[in-house]
């Protein structure tokens, strides 16, 4: 299995369980391991034939501005479908951070993986 990856994307959104949270925007970070089998891609060379890291982000960056989760775990489980549902991806892990949620941590979140590794 050979992983194609996004880390560090940072995206501004609605998130949180209190009133205040859903009256502003916070940032989340992902960092997201994509499983898949890259050589056709790379004796072909041809992008059609990728997991586009490109079209991936696009496509997570806009579907996470337009949300508005309580809980990074259902946010972290319809990032990881959607990855699985729409790429030619069969595993993913996904690392997804809320920086700013807890002022004496620099980072909290969950870590989830899905979909079988081959
Ligand atoms: N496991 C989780 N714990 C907490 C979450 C969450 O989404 N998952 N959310 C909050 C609050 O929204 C918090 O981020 C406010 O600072 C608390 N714990």
């Amino acid at each position: 299995m050979d992983i194609v990856y996004i880390e560090g994307m940072q995206v501004e959104t609605v998130i949180g369980i209190y009133d205040w949270e859903r009256e502003i925007k916070q940032t989340v970070c992902l960092d997201l391991q994509m499983g898949t089998d890259i050589r056709q891609a790379a004796s072909t060379e041809d992008i059609d034939n990728c997991v586009s890291y490109q079209t991936v982000s696009e496509r997570l960056i806009s579907f996470i501005e337009e949300s508005e989760f309580q809980l990074v775990e259902t946010m972290a489980e319809e990032i990881a479908q959607i990855v699985l549902d729409e790429f030619e991806v069969r595993w993913v892990k996904l690392k997804l951070g809320k920086p700013g949620a807890v002022p004496a941590a620099t980072d909290v979140g969950v870590i989830i993986e899905r979909g079988e590794r081959f």
